[in-house]
């Protein structure tokens, strides 16, 4: 086997649980055109005269609540998780040469460093997996446009391949799955699965962008694996920002209504969170949770994300396989 190189790629993340960590991860991600799309003279003004300073120290108080081992809980627990499928690729390929790496859209490791490292180390092939089940140009296509902008200043340009959405892979379904029963066994289940993905503009999805039909197909797999009828089961969609309308039904709306409606039992998924962030710990976990119990509700339940579990471990070892053993990739 070729020497090879694999880089998982996640959103980024501050440096620190401070105003000052938050601004610039902010800056960087917010500056991003496959991100926001508004025109950008409009955009600048709102992002230097609004956000940055208004939103940076709210945001940072936020991160203090849930900074673990001394960093983000999205740096934390991606590094475990890459960290074990490295473990699985020394124990199954023992004499081949497979480098791993975390990298991220914005802040530290990027992409660039990332890539440059594994060339340095000899890489003849590299693999890119955006940690990101379903896709959307907000995301993994910002992740591929910087992979992009590395090659284009390379002369040398090794082999390479990436996996564009892993939405309804058998192996993701049943891992999601497999976190919901044991969740059931161990709380007992509540009257409805609420699934909650992160939002993005309507207006992106009415131009292409596949999102949302990418959720759908999530969300109706897991409900099909785990024997959930229509009505034991909800589709919404969390983390607006700005005014503009955002894919609906939006979570935090439809968890106080449900409450207002006399719902007393949630159980909450974020299934496009591929490990826990400040958009699963302190939006759902906190501000989603109060909501309901302040409502009516009696017991939130939320269910943690894949992280470094052994399921999410060998889901990504069996999205790697195929490029690994050089068959032919053929990703969607
Ligand atoms: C226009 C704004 C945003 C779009 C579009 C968007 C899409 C999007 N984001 C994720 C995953 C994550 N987002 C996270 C944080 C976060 N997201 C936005 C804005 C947009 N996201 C902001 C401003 C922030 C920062 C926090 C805040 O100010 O509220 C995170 C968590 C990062 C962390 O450090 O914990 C993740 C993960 C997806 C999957 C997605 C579209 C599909
Ligand atoms: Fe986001
Ligand atoms: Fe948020």
């Amino acid at each position: 086997m070729k020497t090879t190189g694999i880089i998982f790629i996640n959103l980024g993340t501050p440096q620190a649980p401070n105003s000052g960590a938050v601004r610039k991860f902010l800056r960087e991600f917010l500056s991003d055109r496959r991100v926001v799309e508004v025109p950008r003279v409009i955009w600048m003004l709102i992002l230097y005269l609004i956000i940055l300073p208004f939103r940076s120290p709210r945001v940072a108080r936020n991160y203090k609540q849930i900074w673990m081992n001394d960093t983000s809980p999205l740096r934390y627990f991606s590094q475990r998780l890459v960290d074990g499928v490295s473990l699985k690729f020394s124990d199954s390929y023992p004499d081949a040469k497979i480098h791993t790496r975390l990298a991220m859209t914005y802040g530290d490791v990027s992409i660039s460093s990332a890539i440059n490292e594994l060339l340095e180390s000899g890489c003849e092939r590299l693999f890119f997996i955006p940690l990101y089940p379903q896709y959307s140009a907000t995301t993994t296509a910002a992740a591929h446009d910087q992979i992009c902008h590395y090659f284009s200043q390379c002369r040398d340009i090794p082999e390479w391949a990436w996996l564009k959405s892993y939405y309804d892979h058998p192996s993701y379904i049943a891992a999601l799955s497999k976190t919901v029963r044991q969740h059931w066994s161990d709380n007992g289940r509540a009257e409805l699965l609420l699934m909650s993905f992160h939002g993005i503009p309507k207006r992106n999805v009415d131009l292409g962008d596949p999102y949302q039909l990418h959720c759908q197909k999530t969300a109706e797999a897991l409900a099909l694996d785990l024997g959930l009828n229509e009505k034991q089961w909800m589709l919404t969609y969390q983390s607006r920002l700005g005014k503009a309308e955002w894919l609906q039904p939006y979570t935090d709306k439809s968890v106080i209504n449900l409450a207002t409606n006399g719902t007393k039992t949630l159980d909450v998924i974020c299934p496009a969170f591929a490990v826990e962030c400040l958009e699963t710990l302190e939006e759902i976990d906190g501000e989603a949770n109060e909501f309901f119990i302040e409502n009516g509700g009696n017991a939130f339940r939320y269910i943690p994300c894949l992280n470094d579990s052994e399921e999410h471990q060998n889901l990504l070892f069996s999205l790697c396989k195929p490029f690994l053993e050089e068959k032919n990739v053929n990703f969607r």
